[in-house]
């Protein structure tokens, strides 16, 4: 499993958003150390808030089935440059993924940006914080 195919299987996860509201269709492919991919799409709902987005799926699913290892990630849409993750996928990604875990932010034309966890959330509140706090 390459990176390209990883961007593969996000633009193909793309295909099952359900994005009535926002006609915004997003793909997400997370590779497991163990080389299972676990996909994820969009889910809009009429109470907006709701929304899940594609990423955190992708990282809920695998999550909800014990897999916590992961090796990368890869986010596909329709965006004139690479997608951006929001920020509440970023807090989650840093969550579950090494600092140093690598994704692939790209776009239906093909421009990708290889980027890290780190990169995406400089500054995260993290467990440690929550560490600090109860040291006593
Ligand atoms: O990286 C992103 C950015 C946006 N969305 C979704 C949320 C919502 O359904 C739609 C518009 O914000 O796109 C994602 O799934 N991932
Ligand atoms: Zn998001």
């Amino acid at each position: 499993m390459d990176k390209q195919q990883l961007m593969e299987q996000a633009i193909s996860a793309r295909g099952n958003a359900y994005v009535p509201y926002s006609k915004f269709p997003v793909g997400a492919a997370l590779l497991t150390k163990d080389g299972e991919v676990y996909t994820g799409c969009n889910i809009e709902n009429a109470g907006y808030s709701l929304t899940n987005c594609a990423e955190r799926t992708a990282v809920f699913k695998a999550v909800s089935e014990g897999v916590m290892q992961f090796e990368a990630l890869a986010v596909a849409a329709d965006t004139k440059g690479p997608v951006a993750p929001c920020g509440a996928c970023r807090q989650v990604l840093v969550e579950f993924c090494a600092p140093d875990m690598p994704v692939y932010l790209t776009n239906l034309e093909g421009a990708v940006s290889e980027t890290t966890i780190a990169e995406l959330l400089p500054g995260a509140f993290t467990t440690g914080d929550l560490d600090y706090a109860s040291r006593k």
